[in-house]
C-alpha cells in the first residue's frame, strides 16, 4: 500500500507522547520500522532514559530524539554530543537559542562520531499571533519563522521544526535540501487537540514538508497500524 520511496525513507514520524517505556514499546511492536520512524520526547524520555532509545534504535527505527534543547552553548553541545551518541536518526535544538548555541550543538555533535540530522525548532505549532505578541515578539508569525529558518541555515544544521503551514516560504527561500519537519498534522475531520497551526498529511508534503511529525491521530487510534498506513496511502497519491 505505500510507495517504494516511503518504504526506503518513511516520510512519518510517530510521536512516542507515553509516560513510561512499556506503554511506548507496545506501540513500537505494533508498527513497523519501514512504514515510519518514532519521536522520543521529553515525557518518555524524562520517564524512561537512553536505554529505551536505544532499544528502539535496535529494532529497526529511526528515532528522532525531541529534547529541544535551550541553554548555553557548552551545555547545549555536551547534550548533543551524547544525544547523538545513542544513535538516533535526528535530533533538535530551539533556534531561539541564538546561532552561537546552534554552531556549538553542530561541534557537539560532530565530536560524537555520529551523523544525526541536526534540526532547530523555529515557533511551536501551539503558538499563534497573540501568543507572540503576549511574548513581545514583533511582526508576523511567519516572519520570525523566516528569521529564526535563516539563523538555523546560518549556523549549518540540517533544517527546522515549524508548521506546514510555513513550509512553501521556508523551501522557496531555504532550497530544496533543507529538512522541513512539521508537527502540527491532522488528518480531516480528526481533533486538533492542543494544535493551532495545522495542516493534512498529503497537504503538508504538497507544501514542501521533508517529514511529517504525527502523535495522538495515530497513537490514540483504535488500531495505530491502520492509522498509519491510511495515512501512508493518502500520502502516496500525491
Ligand atoms: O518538536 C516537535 O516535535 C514539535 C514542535 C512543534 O512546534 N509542535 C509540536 O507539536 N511538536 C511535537 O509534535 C508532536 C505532535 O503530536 P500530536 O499533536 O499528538 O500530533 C508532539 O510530540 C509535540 O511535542
Amino acid at each position: 500500500m505505500t510507495t517504494p520511496d516511503t518504504k526506503i525513507n518513511p516520510k512519518i514520524v510517530v510521536a512516542l507522547d507515553y509516560a513510561d517505556a512499556p506503554s511506548a514499546l507496545a506501540l513500537a511492536n505494533q508498527l513497523d520500522p519501514s512504514q515510519c520512524r518514532l519521536k522520543v520526547g521529553k515525557e518518555l524520555f524524562t520517564a524512561a532514559g537512553p536505554q529505551l532509545v536505544e532499544t528502539l534504535v535496535d529494532k529497526g527505527y529511526g528515532v528522532f530524539l525531541d529534547l529541544k534543547f535551550h541553554d548555553i552553548p557548552n551545555t547545549v553541545a555536551k547534550a548533543c554530543e551524547a544525544a547523538a551518541r545513542l544513535g538516533v536518526w535526528m535530533l533538535n535544538v530551539h533556534a531561539s537559542g541564538g546561532q552561537p548555541m546552534m554552531e556549538a550543538a553542530k561541534e557537539g555533535v560532530a565530536k560524537s562520531g555520529h551523523q544525526p540530522l541536526l534540526i532547530a525548532v523555529t515557533i511551536l505549532t501551539s503558538m499563534d499571533q497573540q501568543v507572540m505578541q503576549s511574548l513581545g515578539i514583533p511582526g508576523t508569525l511567519q516572519d520570525q519563522v523566516l528569521r529564526l529558518a535563516r539563523l538555523t541555515q546560518a549556523a549549518g544544521l540540517d533544517g527546522v521544526v515549524c508548521s506546514a503551514q510555513e513550509a512553501p516560504v521556508l523551501r522557496s527561500t531555504l532550497g530544496e535540501n533543507f529538512c522541513l519537519v512539521t508537527p502540527g498534522i491532522r488528518p480531516r475531520n480528526a481533533s486538533l487537540d492542543d494544535q493551532s497551526r495545522v495542516v493534512t498529511p498529503a497537504d503538508a508534503l504538497r507544501q514542501g514538508s521533508s517529514y511529517l511529525v504525527i502523535g495522538r491521530p495515530i497513537t490514540r487510534a483504535a488500531d495505530p497500524l491502520q492509522a498509519l498506513r491510511d495515512i501512508n496511502h493518502e500520502i502516496s497519491l500525491i
